[in-house]
């Protein structure tokens, strides 16, 4: 799996999202250390704050089938330009994989970044 099929996976992940709220829709695609892929789309609610980010939802997803050990995570948002994800899926991300990497689409091609370097001190309490 490279980075361009692993974010045409983020693109069609990005389809179900349900976000009637803000009306931006995001998908990823995130792949394991075993070649898995798991992805997920944001999905708001009447209640905003219980919205959860498509990066977050693709990494519940993994960690509830077993998998925590990731390679790299692509994220597709509307719109043009890149969306980097925000910080609590960054920190979230850190707890499982601190070397992965994040690849963000960026229009017709993509960005890509170590979690280290979008997140250079992340909290651990271990
Ligand atoms: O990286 C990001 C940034 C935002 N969102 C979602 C959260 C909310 O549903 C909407 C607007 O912030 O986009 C994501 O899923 N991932
Ligand atoms: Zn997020």
């Amino acid at each position: 799996m490279n980075d361009r099929e692993l974010l045409e996976l983020a693109k069609q992940a990005r389809g179900h999202a349900y976000a009637p709220y803000s009306g931006f829709s995001v998908g990823a695609a995130l792949l394991c250390k075993d070649g898995t892929v798991f992805t997920g789309c944001n999905v708001e609610n009447a209640s905003y704050g219980a919205a959860i980010c498509a990066e977050r939802n693709a990494v519940s997803t993994a960690v509830a089938a077993g998998y925590r050990e990731f390679d790299a995570i692509a994220i597709a948002a509307e719109g043009d330009g890149c969306v980097y994800p925000c910080g609590i899926c960054l920190q979230v991300m850190n707890e499982f994989s601190k070397d992965m990497r994040v690849i963000c689409q960026d229009r017709e091609s993509w960005q890509d970044f170590s979690l280290k370097e979008l997140l250079p001190k992340g909290f651990d309490s271990l």
